[in-house]
């Protein structure tokens, strides 16, 4: 499978762990960083995957930063991603099975790396659903349109 993960400097040594442990069970990791601990913006790290998987350079997506929240807040700003924040297996199977996610978003100050790596499991080889999940998806991708002076 093809797989961008991009992290925050709160998550970069989760984000090499498991970009290591990917490659070693065969996927194509694209890392889109960050890779150290310098202080950086994690919405430049969320945009920068929502525009990987927008240009169908991965079939799924990972985003870290230190609790997962603000980088799937800014992995969600693009039309194409449906990241899905988690912190067990059970969570990350089903936004798969009912949500079709293709991004998992977690926080690597409050996910160690053997849960991430069992929520990761789960979100690689769960397939959607689709019957009445399909119909609420759809829904995803024509919001009602909203005003803007809010
Ligand atoms: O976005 C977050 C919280 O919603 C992440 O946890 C960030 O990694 C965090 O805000 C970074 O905090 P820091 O104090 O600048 O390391």
């Amino acid at each position: 499978m093809r797989i961008a993960i991009a992290s925050d400097h709160a998550a970069y040594e989760l984000k090499a762990q498991l970009a290591d442990w990917l490659r070693a069970e065969g996927h194509a990791v694209e890392d889109l960083g960050t890779n150290g601990p310098d202080s950086v913006d994690y919405p430049d790290f969320g945009y920068a995957l929502g525009e990987a998987m927008a240009a169908g350079r991965a079939d799924r997506g990972i985003a870290l930063c230190g609790s997962g929240i603000g980088i799937s807040i800014s992995v969600n700003r693009n039309p194409a991603a449906r990241c899905a924040l988690v912190s067990e297996p059970l969570s990350a199977k089903l936004s798969r099975e009912h949500n079709d996610a293709n991004v998992i978003a977690m926080g690597a100050r409050l996910t160690g790396i053997d849960m991430a790596k069992a929520c990761l499991a789960a979100f690689l080889t769960t397939d959607f659903a689709g019957d009445r999940h399909a119909r609420r998806v759809d829904k995803l991708s024509h919001p009602p349109q909203l005003e803007t002076s809010r």
